[in-house]
């Protein structure tokens, strides 16, 4: 019998937001991921890095201006660097738990590099959320050196850039074959590296995607059974943040999308999850997508917590 396929989705919760947090989170996540390749699922992990690929690109451009002979980076290339960087640690932290448990298998994070529509509406609006949160003196400076920055209600500014859909996945080949071998594959980190195909080439377009569109796809690329969002909440709320705020355990599609329409999720955080969740599932193909926390994630999927969005 083939075996059973997840996406697990990290977070914030689950990757930290800088190298310490990182090596940190990791260690915890590593052991959420084993228990499900030891209970014989096959695993590919996606990843968030809006903090982090905010932070490579702030260094890449001050230091490339500072030091002769050190160049700056475009945002595509610097979220090939956030790749590289969450997904050097994961697989090490991945291999690692494996072994220690008497598991044998390659765990490989794959550059990914995912196709957007270059006439995507998206690239007018800047709304993307990335790097840390700034005082408005920080935000002017950033404002003047050309990019644009967003107020965030009582927590600062942040800076925002394009978020296009992710249209097709570049190397999803490669990631099915992984798949196939039985191995571990760490994919589309960060939502992939957005490109726009020029004949031959693909060029790096100036934004970042939404990570959680990004593992949707990935999810049905690869023909997954389970969709797993792990994020900073148990649970999807009705209401959230309001006296009447209540738990969704269960939801079909028919419900998301009247939630939706409701405005129900935050545009920047639930919404992306929810919508990514609905697209996965689709029709007749009897697939689950779940949103909860890395702490809930064994325990979800038996529906004893989390959200599940159903056909
Ligand atoms: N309806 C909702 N139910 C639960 N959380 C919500 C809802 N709407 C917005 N949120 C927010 O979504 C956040 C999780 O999304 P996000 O911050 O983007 O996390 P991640 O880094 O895990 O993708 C929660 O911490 C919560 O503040
Ligand atoms: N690329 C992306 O969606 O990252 P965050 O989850 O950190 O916002």
């Amino acid at each position: 019998m083939a075996k059973k396929r997840i996406v697990m989705a990290l977070g914030h919760n689950a990757l930290g937001t800088n190298l310490p947090e990182q090596k940190e989170a990791v260690g915890k996540t590593a052991k959420v991921i084993a228990d499900f390749i030891e209970a014989g699922w096959q695993v590919a992990v996606t990843h968030s890095n809006a903090p982090q690929v905010g932070m490579i690109h702030t260094a890449m451009n001050e230091f490339g201006k500072l030091h002769d002979g050190y160049t700056s980076a475009p945002m595509s290339v610097c979220s090939a660097m956030s790749q590289g960087y969450i997904g050097y640690d994961l697989q090490n932290g991945i291999r690692a738990e494996l072994l220690k448990r008497g598991i044998y298998k390659s765990v490989a994070t794959i550059l990914t590099q995912m196709m957007v529509n270059p006439y995507d509406e998206a690239f007018y609006t800047p709304m993307k959320p990335i790097g840390r949160f700034m005082s408005a003196e920080d935000a002017k400076l950033e404002e003047e050196k050309g990019n644009y920055v967003e107020e965030v209600p009582g927590k600062g500014f942040r800076r925002v850039v394009a978020s296009p859909k992710p249209v097709s996945i570049v190397e999803i080949d490669i990631i099915k074959a992984i798949m196939d071998a039985d191995q571990i594959v760490i994919a589309c980190g960060g939502g992939g590296i957005p490109v726009m195909e020029q004949g031959y080439v693909l060029k790096g377009a100036s934004a970042v995607i939404e990570k959680d569109r990004a593992a949707g796809l990935l999810a049905k690329e690869i023909d997954a059974d389970v969709l797993m969002i792990l994020t900073s909440v148990d649970h999807v709320d009705l209401n959230f943040g309001k006296a009447n705020e209540t738990p969704i355990s269960q939801m079909n599609l028919k419900e998301a999308s009247d939630y939706i329409q409701d405005g129900q999720f935050e545009s920047s955080s639930m919404l992306p999850k929810i919508e990514a969740s609905v697209d996965f599932i689709g029709h007749g193909r009897n697939r689950k997508a779940i949103i909860t926390s890395l702490e809930m994630a064994k325990a979800s999927l038996e529906d004893k917590g989390g959200t599940i969005i159903a056909e």
